[in-house]
């Protein structure tokens, strides 16, 4: 037999809770700026809750006050029940940030910098020597753990920043745009280590400017814009509400027909790089329905899937129509709501 894989789990050393992050009436301004208008922000223990809304929607803002950066002007901010403006510290010992930028000290090598972070925390020399060790394996490190930090790339960077937020093994993390810069590779990597760390129990508020990373990341997500919450939304729900469809067809003018014969609105879809319809459906149930349909009628369909990811969709209907997105095109029309009939 080889040798046991390692352990990259931190199930043993995390202590579980029910609690997670909860924002309740937030507000903050700088000066005239009202950077937070009024949040509502919950992260739950076990999930992975997305934070997204354009640029200066008070994302970075927000997750400072949570992060006891920086103080509200108005609104409370519990952590695991523990409320921050009663218990700072006890608040702040569950609570791992992640900032957008690592800055650290940059000739020290990665274990020299997360030993000093575990000292820091109130750790035991060997105590946090093999601290720095575990979680140099957890992300995926352990080949630099002798290597000053400035040899890092972008995204081991980050991943050395994930390492340094988990040193006293807090509860609640947050985490300020990991993915932003990182390879495909690199964030199919952050996404794995996230849902582990979310699977031992911990609660995880990620913020984000890419529609793309939020299906791929989250299990539910708080949409803000202009300083304000506009929803909350779990991913199931996102899956279960009213969808664009994108249907592709080897006989576009087949499935056109069959389409006006069963009373389904359509429209050409905005790729106008293949051809292909765009329906909007109630449900899974419908689309399901609509697709038998199809191949009932011996439509030669070849794609039948959401034009979007489910929570992208929402971030379209809710946040798009207040601001432009800053990585997506142009919200779609509005949807019809279209029962099918078996
Ligand atoms: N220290 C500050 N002083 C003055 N204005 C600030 C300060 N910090 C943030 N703001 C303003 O508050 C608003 C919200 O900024 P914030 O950085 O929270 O947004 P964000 O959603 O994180 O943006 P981005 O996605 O671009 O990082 C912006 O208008 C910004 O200019």
């Amino acid at each position: 037999m080889g040798p046991a894989p390692p352990d990259r789990s931190l199930a043993h050393m995390i202590t579980p809770s029910s609690g997670g992050i909860v924002g309740h009436g937030l507000r903050r301004s700088f000066g005239d700026v009202q950077a937070v208008r009024n949040m509502e922000v919950s992260a739950p223990a076990g999930q992975v809750t997305a934070l997204v809304g354009p640029n200066g929607s008070g994302k970075t803002t927000l997750l400072l006050m949570l992060a006891t950066l920086l103080k509200p002007d108005a609104g409370t901010i519990t952590v695991d029940g523990i409320d921050l403006a009663a218990d700072p510290r006890g608040a702040r010992s569950r609570l791992g940030w992640m900032p957008d930028t690592l800055g650290v000290w940059e000739s020290l090598t990665t274990t020299e910098i997360l030993s000093s972070v575990g000292r820091l925390y109130g750790l035991g020399k060997a105590e946090s020597l093999t601290r720095a060790a575990q979680l140099l394996e957890l992300v995926r490190l352990p080949e630099f753990a002798q290597r000053p930090a400035r040899v890092l790339s972008r995204g081991q960077q980050q991943r050395l920043s994930l390492a340094r937020a988990l040193v006293h093994d807090p509860s609640v993390l947050l985490l300020d745009e990991p993915a932003s810069g990182l390879d495909p590779d690199s964030r199919l990597e952050l996404r794995d280590i996230l849902r582990g760390l979310a699977r031992e129990g911990r609660a995880i508020l990620v913020s984000s400017h890419d529609l793309g990373e939020l299906d791929e990341f989250s299990d539910r997500a708080v949409f803000v814009a202009a300083g304000e919450t506009v929803q909350t939304q779990s991913l199931l729900e996102a899956d279960a509400q009213e969808r664009a469809y994108s249907i592709r067809s080897l006989d576009p003018a087949a499935l056109e027909s069959a389409l006006d014969r069963h009373g389904v609105p359509h429209e050409a879809a905005r790729d106008d790089r293949r051809a292909a319809s765009t329906v909007h459906l109630a449900s899974e149930a419908a689309a399901a329905q609509l697709l038998a349909l199809l191949v009932g009628d011996g439509v030669p369909v070849v794609g039948f899937a959401p034009s979007a990811g489910a929570l992208e969709e929402t971030y379209r209907r809710t946040v798009g129509r207040l601001a432009s997105p800053p990585t997506s095109p142009p919200a779609p029309p509005a949807a019809h709501t279209q029962e099918v009939a078996p």
